[in-house]
């Protein structure tokens, strides 16, 4: 069910007019629709009904607190992979106990901020990383509870910059060296092995590649028991893929992909966590932005427009596809052409799309980009000192601003001068 629908002519976010917010906060701005959010973590909640488990929401993929506390509400876990994350989760009010902290370089300040706060368990990515950890732990008096995050290497056939799970990928320790690594960490006195963590990679379009990598997480969780280890607990990471392209098939659903879990890892009787970021957050917020001038270069009609790369950088960095459509309903049947959408900043890199066929528009339209509630506001940044652009959450027929857009004198006094300049 999308909640980005045209009613009445004009596009909504749930009820409310897309047009009401331009004109309350100004353009560009994210809108999210708390349904969409909702349904989303309710899809993989109840595909892994039946099992004990956890839905620990990758905030990386969109981190506003109105965004985390409506999906804890509902019973969502955390998954972070900074202490920066995982305050943010705290002050959403996600407790230390249903956050689990990820990533390749947890330093010893990271690691004491989450242990004296409380943490379900650190998904351990290197032995160096184990080291620490035992350290800050037994300095602290305290037991971490841990898994180890193995690399399968399996290719999750998705874009190069966002597949994790091969063996020249940083991420985890070789699941050839697992059964020594964990031997080392089950004498480490500081730490608790609960379990083993995996994460091959984001947007993946086929279920293979995790059936393929369960195997393997479900093969090692027997061999690590027969050593003497007690798994209790799989974190099976995220990565389930989104459609960006209406016009394309839609990747497996999660009730597909819950039940491929069953079939890999349901009868070792496991607690299991998953992380999805961009399927719960993806479809869930799209990017408003106005058109400012249209201009005609050679052979091709450039819509400029006031968003750009800082405010979403998706297209810029994994030449990704964003549906780009105009807030008011084009009338049916109205010829479109081919616009190259481009952004203000000084760039050609700065391009969202080209020869994007559209229908025809002119400065002070608005057009809305789908698909962009993942990876959109986090990534973004003040590149040619354009602010970051407003957050606002919708619920029903009320809208509010979930973070302000800075002013100018906000931004320009952040900077500090040496007195002996
Ligand atoms: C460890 C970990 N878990 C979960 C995710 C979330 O991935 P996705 O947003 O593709 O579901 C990521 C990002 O790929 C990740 O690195
Ligand atoms: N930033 C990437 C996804 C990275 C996933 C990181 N775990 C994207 O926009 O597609």
């Amino acid at each position: 069910m999308d909640h980005f629908l045209y009613r009445n002519g004009s596009l909504h976010a749930e009820d409310v007019p897309i047009s009401d917010i331009a004109a309350a906060v100004g353009t560009p701005f994210y809108v999210y629709s708390t349904a969409t959010l909702l349904r989303h973590f309710t899809l993989f909640d109840e595909a892994l009904d039946g099992m004990d488990h956890m839905v620990c929401y990758a905030m990386k993929a969109a981190s506003n607190q109105a965004i985390l506390m409506t999906l804890a509400q509902a019973g969502a876990g955390m998954d972070v992979v900074s202490v920066g994350e995982y305050l943010r989760a705290k002050a959403a009010g996600v407790p230390g106990e249903r956050i689990v902290f990820s990533g390749v370089g947890k330093t010893a300040d990271e690691i004491r901020v989450a242990l004296e706060g409380g943490i379900r368990q650190f998904n351990v990515e290197s032995e160096p990383e184990m080291e620490v950890l035992n350290a800050v732990a037994l300095s602290l008096g305290k037991i971490a509870p841990i898994t180890i995050r193995i690399n399968p290497d399996v290719d999750a056939r998705t874009h190069a910059k966002i597949a994790t799970g091969k063996s020249e990928n940083k991420f985890g320790i070789p699941i050839a060296r697992a059964r020594e690594v964990y031997a080392r960490a089950g004498a480490m006195p500081g730490l608790d092995v609960v379990g083993i963590d995996v994460h091959i990679g984001s947007q993946l379009t086929e279920l293979e590649p995790f059936e393929t990598a369960y195997r393997k997480v479900a093969e090692l969780t027997e061999a690590l028991r027969a050593d003497g280890h007690h798994i209790r607990r799989l974190d099976l990471g995220g990565g389930l893929g989104i459609p960006y392209e209406q016009s394309n098939s839609a990747p497996p659903l999660p009730l597909d992909y819950g039940a491929l879990i069953k079939r890999k890892v349901g009868h070792l009787g496991c607690e299991i966590e998953i992380e999805p970021g961009r399927l719960i957050a993806g479809n869930a917020g799209i990017m408003v932005s106005a058109v400012i001038y249209v201009k005609q270069g050679e052979g091709r009609d450039f819509l400029i427009i006031d968003g750009a790369m800082n405010d979403l950088i998706r297209p810029a960095m994994y030449d990704a596809h964003h549906d780009i459509v105009p807030v008011v309903e084009p009338r049916p049947g109205i010829e479109r052409q081919p616009y190259d959408i481009v952004g203000p900043v000084c760039e050609s890199g700065d391009t969202f799309a080209r020869q994007r066929a559209m229908p025809p528009l002119t400065a002070g339209d608005l057009v809305a980009f789908r698909s962009a509630g993942a990876y959109g506001a986090v990534m973004s940044s003040e590149y040619n000192t354009r602010p970051l652009i407003p957050e606002v959450l919708v619920k029903g027929d009320q809208f509010a601003v979930i973070r302000p857009r800075p002013t100018f004198d906000e931004i320009i006094k952040r900077d500090t001068i040496p007195e002996w300049l």
